[in-house]
C-alpha cells in the first residue's frame, strides 16, 4: 500500500505543487491522478519513488517512511513508465529491456532470455528485438517502456503520460494492453493523465487534483461521474459526463425485439412502406446495413446493396453496457439499435426509450437502496 499523509510540496520560487494531500492508495489496483495540467499530477507521483521530497507530511511504503529508505533500493521495486519511453538510443530494444536486470546482477543472456518473454507479454513482436528505438513506431517505443519498467517484475509501477503522444488508435490499442496485462498482473499501478477518458476506461480508483495542487476527488470512476464531489471535478468531467457514465451500468436488461431482417439476395422480394426499414444481413447472418424504400428501388433497379443501404450505427454486443446500448438505438439510421451475438451475428433490436427506461429503473432501485440504508442506520449515524 502506497500512504500521503499530508504531503505538501512547495518549490524554491514559492510554487506550491501539491497541497496537504492525504491519500491511500490500494495494493494491487489501478490508480489514476487525472486533472488539468500544472494541478500536481506528477509531483505527487515522483515523491512516491523520491524523485522528488516533499517539504512536509509523510509518504508510505508497504508501511515504510520513504525517505528512511535507501532511495536506489525503494526504486527497485517500483518500475517507471514516461511519456517518451525513455529508452536508450544506442541500446537495441532487447538490450534496453534487459538493462535494469543486468545492472542487479543477472548475467546478460538470462536477463535476455526474460526480456523477450517480457516483449511478447507486451504485444510485441520477436523481431523487433533486435532494433534500435529509433526504427520502432511511437506506439512500440512506448510498450518496450512498458516492458523495460516490467521486467525487474517490480510491485509498483509509475505511470506518468505513458500514451499521451500517440494518435488515439494506438493509443486505444495501448490502454487495451494495460488493462490486459493489468488483469494478469495485479501490480499496485498509479498512472498520471490529463485525460478524463483515458482515466475512467483504466482506473478502479481515480484521483482528481485541482487548481493549486488540491484533491478534489478520490473515487470510482462511476463515482466521479455520477456524483463530482465539487463544482471543479463537476466541470472536468464535462457536460457530457452523465453518457459516459452509461458504460458502468450493465446492458442486460434492455429488452430485445425480433428484427425485420433479408439477406442481400433476396432483398429485390422485400415488401416496404414509406416510413419502414429492413435489416441486410450477410450469410453468417451479421448486418450489412439498412435499408428504406428508395434503397429498395436502388436494388430492384440493379444497384448493389452497399450503395441502396444507409451504414448502421454502432452495434450493441452482446453482455455489453447501456452506453453502447443507447448508442446503438440512435446512431442507427432506422432508430433502431442492433444487438449482436459474439459471433456477430443479429440478435435482435433496441429502441432507446426502453434504454431509458431500464436506466430510470436502476436509479430508481438505488435510489431506495440508499434511502433503506439511510433509514436503517438512522440519520445521526452518517
Ligand atoms: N522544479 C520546479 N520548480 C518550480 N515549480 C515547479 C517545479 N516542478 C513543477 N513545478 C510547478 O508545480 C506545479 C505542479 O506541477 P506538476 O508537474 O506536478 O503538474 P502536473 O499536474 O503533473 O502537470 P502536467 O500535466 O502539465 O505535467 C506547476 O505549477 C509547476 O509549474
Amino acid at each position: 500500500m502506497i500512504r500521503f499523509d499530508g504531503v505538501t510540496k512547495q518549490f524554491p520560487d514559492g510554487t506550491t505543487a501539491v497541497d496537504r494531500l492525504d491519500l491511500e492508495i490500494v495494493e494491487g489496483a489501478f490508480t489514476v491522478f487525472v486533472g488539468p495540467s500544472g494541478c500536481g499530477k506528477t509531483t505527487s507521483m515522483r515523491m512516491i519513488n523520491r524523485m522528488i521530497a516533499p517539504s512536509s507530511g509523510r509518504i508510505e511504503v508497504d508501511g515504510r517512511d520513504v525517505a528512511s529508505v535507501d532511495a536506489v533500493a525503494l526504486r527497485r521495486g517500483i518500475g517507471y513508465v514516461i511519456q517518451s519511453a525513455g529508452l536508450l538510443p544506442h541500446r537495441t530494444v532487447v538490450d534496453n529491456v534487459a538493462t535494469v536486470p543486468v545492472l542487479t546482477g543477472t548475467s546478460r543472456r538470462q536477463a535476455r532470455r526474460e526480456a523477450m518473454a517480457v516483449l511478447e507479454r507486451v504485444g510485441l513482436d520477436a523481431s523487433l528485438a533486435t532494433r534500435y528505438p529509433a526504427q520502432l513506431s511511437g506506439g512500440q517505443q512506448q510498450r518496450v517502456g512498458v516492458a523495460r519498467a516490467l521486467a525487474a517484475d517490480p510491485p509498483i509501477l509509475l505511470m506518468d503520460e505513458p500514451f499521451s503522444a500517440v494518435d488515439p488508435v494506438v493509443r486505444e490499442d495501448l490502454q487495451n494492453e494495460m488493462l490486459r496485462l493489468q488483469a494478469d498482473l495485479e501490480k499496485t499501478i498509479v498512472f498520471v493523465t490529463h485525460d478524463i477518458d483515458e482515466a475512467v476506461r483504466l482506473g478502479d480508483r481515480i484521483a482528481v487534483f485541482g487548481t493549486g495542487g488540491v484533491l478534489q476527488q478520490y473515487d470510482t470512476p462511476d463515482r466521479v461521474l455520477s456524483s463530482p464531489a465539487t463544482d471543479f471535478v463537476a466541470s472536468f468531467v464535462g457536460r457530457d459526463r452523465g453518457y459516459r457514465g452509461l458504460s458502468f451500468r450493465d446492458g442486460s436488461s434492455v429488452p430485445l425485439h425480433p428484427l425485420s431482417t433479408t439477406r442481400a439476395e433476396a432483398a429485390t422480394e422485400v415488401r416496404l412502406e414509406p416510413s419502414e426499414w429492413v435489416l441486410v444481413v450477410d450469410e453468417a447472418d451479421r448486418p450489412r446495413g439498412w435499408m428504406d424504400v428508395t434503397g429498395l428501388e436502388g436494388v430492384r433497379a440493379g444497384h448493389s446493396i452497399d450503395e441502396s443501404t444507409a451504414a448502421g450505427g454502432s452495434l450493441f454486443p452482446e453482455g455489453g453496457d447501456l452506453r453502447q446500448a443507447l448508442d446503438a438505438a440512435i446512431s442507427s439510421p432506422s432508430g433502431i439499435g442492433v444487438a449482436v451475438r459474439r459471433d456477430g451475428s443479429v440478435l435482435g433490436g433496441i429502441d432507446a426509450t426502453e434504454v431509458l427506461a431500464v436506466l430510470a429503473a436502476q436509479r430508481g432501485t438505488e435510489a431506495s437502496e440508499r434511502s433503506r440504508a439511510f433509514t436503517e442506520s438512522g440519520p445521526a449515524a452518517g
